[in-house]
């Protein structure tokens, strides 16, 4: 689970959803050696802790990270071996219904994460695989499939 210091939208559970915490704790994180993997996104920072992945790594246990691009690429670097998967949206339509439709972000955070997600998708070619996030069902089936469970 990710660490970030965006706050919790309404539902989103500390220690469920993310560990959500302050500037200060994340600075101390990053002091500390703890995180595989951080990134600065739309205006808030997030970060893999290293213990649990190389941990799961270790006991054989199929691990996803859901990052950003800038994660990825630091991913690449510490662990040559890891998939990369390319999440994409149907079209850049649907891409602005559904994060104006969730409506949790004021219209400046939109703007960020939509410049966000334009220099994202230029990075497509970087990953070793594109999934299409039509439906939730299938994209959840083929990424299983794409980590050999099923
Ligand atoms: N580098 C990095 N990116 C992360 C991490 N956790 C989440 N992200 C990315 O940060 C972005 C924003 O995440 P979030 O605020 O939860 O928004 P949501 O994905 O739209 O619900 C997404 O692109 C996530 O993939 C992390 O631990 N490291
Ligand atoms: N396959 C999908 N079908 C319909 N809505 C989706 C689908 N995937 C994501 N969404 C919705 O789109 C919004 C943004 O999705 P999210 O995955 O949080 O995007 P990002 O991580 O790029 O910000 C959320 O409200 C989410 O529920």
């Amino acid at each position: 689970m990710s660490a970030t210091t965006r706050k919790p939208r309404p539902g989103e559970i500390h220690g469920v959803h993310y560990y959500f915490v302050d500037d200060a704790e994340f600075d101390r994180m990053i002091e500390a050696g703890e995180f595989l993997e951080w990134a600065e996104f739309a205006g808030s920072r997030y970060g893999t802790p290293r213990q649990p992945v190389l941990e799961k790594l270790a006991a054989g246990v199929p691990t996803l990270l859901e990052i950003d691009l800038q994660g990825a690429r630091q991913v690449r670097e510490a662990m040559p071996e890891a998939l990369l998967v390319f999440l994409a949206p149907p079209s850049w339509d649907e891409l602005v219904r559904r994060l104006v439709g969730r409506g949790t972000e004021p219209p400046d955070v939109i703007q960020r994460r939509l410049e966000a997600a334009e220099a994202e998708l230029a990075a497509e070619k970087e990953f070793d695989v594109t999934l299409v996030n039509t439906s939730v069902e299938d994209v959840v089936r083929k990424l299983l499939a794409l980590m050999h469970v099923s």
